[in-house]
């Protein structure tokens, strides 16, 4: 009986349900570069006929091991050598899109790839009902998803980690592409479709009951579906700190002119990777650079000085936008020159007192080297028992460097609490798509259900309570009428993915 059954599952699944697709290709290593190696993916029912084609070997390929052959050109004569590549074959069900698949890696030359890749166009023959054509974007994950090789909450997460751009922004990834989430969110529908059905043999068999049994049940969908809301809601608080880490934390430089600002920004550049060069605006403009500061992503933004009475029109702008980059910021670094006197000009005090106040600021004492250490240390107790009370001063030197790294630790310290759930809870990426389905579809359901079930109408609550279980669907791709979906998933992957 168990042998049956195992047959029927093998024959099953090595019939992938995008059988009759056509066979796709695509370069999967970035297009136009110059590199050691270069990857073709074909994938589809003809994936074998192209590798007998190409290598003109007779063989069948041996599922998973790699092996060097000759890659000829179909339509040419013997001497036509393409490159010589090591090939991959992966048998259909166990590959990435379930179907079979073969992987070329061919040398990484622009007009070796050109050649290979017009070498798979020209085996092309409709009249033969062999159709092969190059991918459209995201279509191998498409396949790997129509083939329920993966969820749409994998795919976001391949998606991301292939993003990633720092060490965090890979942690966050990693609970989507490992399937982590899509587990969370099966026990999710689990529970709610349960809680449906005990409404539902209420509804359809209440008559029969006891009243106390009756409320009894009630009560128990009511509170098991309220912790459920909790536990969504605390899931949600989680992937709004992840966003953090995804977009950047925003790290202003804030302070009057000729402070140190820019001369700190170069110091913190020249310590940590610039993932994107800066982008300047006009000379008295906010500039902001994008950094990898011990794994999170930073951008950090260069304002024009603070001051007051200026009649220059442009001064006036950049005054006007430092301060907006200020509002906008999560962390705001005042940098402050120890050498000058005042230290710091009334108007700016209480400009950050009054609209830095819900912020985290970090007082950067710069020139120290040119402070005496007395001194310093008088500015610095001023600073913390009169300026500002409670936040962190480091004293720094641009000119020497002095005082950079404590202050990188500092901020790296800061940026864990603005991205720290709970103790020990690693940061979670989703997709846009999949926060929107949370809050309009699964948490409104949810909070429907509660306004039905208060006044007692069992099967609006029930109805409700399906809508959430179907939202949960449609993050997972399980949901009935999921094409509109799909669209919007695999719109933003690139070819090869
Ligand atoms: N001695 C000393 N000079 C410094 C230090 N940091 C900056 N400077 C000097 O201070 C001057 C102003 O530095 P900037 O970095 O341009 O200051 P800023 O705050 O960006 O100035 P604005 O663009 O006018 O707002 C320059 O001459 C720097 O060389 C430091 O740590 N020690």
């Amino acid at each position: 009986m168990l042998g049956f059954f195992s047959t029927v599952k093998r024959a099953y699944s090595a019939f992938p349900a995008t059988a009759f697709h056509p066979t796709i290709y695509a370069l999967s290593t970035p297009q136009g570069q110059r590199s050691a190696l270069a990857v073709i993916r074909i994938t589809g029912s003809h994936s074998q006929y192209v590798y007998h084609r190409i290598t003109r070997s007779l063989k069948h390929p041996i599922a998973r091991r790699a092996s060097l052959r000759a890659l000829y050109d179909p339509q040419e004569s013997r001497e036509s050598l393409l490159d010589s590549s090591v090939v991959l074959f992966f048998q259909s069900p166990l590959s990435f899109t379930g179907e079979d698949m073969l992987e070329l890696h061919v040398h990484g030359g622009k007009a070796v790839v050109s050649k290979v890749l017009k070498a798979l166009e020209a085996l092309n023959n409709p009249e033969h009902n062999i159709n092969i054509r190059y991918a459209e974007a995201g279509e191998f994950s498409r396949r790997a998803f129509q083939n329920g090789r993966m969820d749409l909450t994998q795919i976001e997460g391949v998606g991301k980690l292939i993003d990633a751009e720092t060490e965090m922004q890979r942690k966050s990834a990693l609970s989507g592409s490992t399937g982590e989430n899509k587990l969370l969110f099966e026990k999710w529908r689990t529970r709610i479709l349960s809680n449906v059905a005990k409404i539902t043999a209420i509804i359809d068999f209440g008559e029969d009951s006891e009243i106390e049994d009756i409320e009894r049940v009630l009560s128990s969908v009511e509170g098991d579906i309220s912790e459920l809301a909790q536990e969504i809601s605390a899931f949600l608080t989680r992937i709004e700190r992840s966003s953090l880490v995804e977009n950047g934390i925003r790290l202003a430089l804030v302070g009057e002119p000729n402070a140190g600002k820019s001369s700190l920004l170069n110091c913190i550049t020249n310590d940590e990777t610039a993932i994107v060069s800066s982008i300047p605006g006009t000379t008295r403009d906010a500039i902001d650079v994008v950094l990898d500061i011990d794994g999170y992503k930073v951008v950090i933004c260069d304002t024009a000085g603070i001051r007051d009475g200026s009649k220059d029109v442009i001064e006036v702008e950049g005054i006007k936008r430092a301060k907006l980059k200020g509002s906008q910021s999560d962390i705001v670094l005042l940098v402050l020159d120890a050498s000058k006197k005042p230290l710091i000009k009334s108007s700016l005090l209480e400009y950050i007192k009054n609209e830095m106040r819900s912020k985290k600021v970090v007082i950067v004492l710069n020139k120290t080297d040119i402070t005496d250490a007395e001194s310093l240390q008088t500015i610095k107790n001023r600073i913390l028992d009169k300026l500002f009370v409670g936040t962190t001063v480091i004293p720094v030197s641009c000119l020497t460097h002095s005082g950079v790294s404590e202050l990188i630790a500092e901020l790296t310290q800061e940026f864990k609490k603005l991205t720290m759930y709970e103790d020990g809870k690693v940061l979670v990426s989703v997709s846009s798509r999949v926060r929107a389905i949370l809050k309009e579809d699964v948490i409104r359901g949810i909070h429907d259900f509660k306004t039905f079930y208060h006044v007692g109408d069992e099967v609006m609550a029930s109805e409700n309570l399906r809508m959430a279980a179907d939202g949960i669907g449609k993050i997972t791709g399980d949901a009935i009428g999921i094409e509109e979906i799909l669209g919007v998933v695999f719109s933003s992957f690139c070819i090869g993915k």
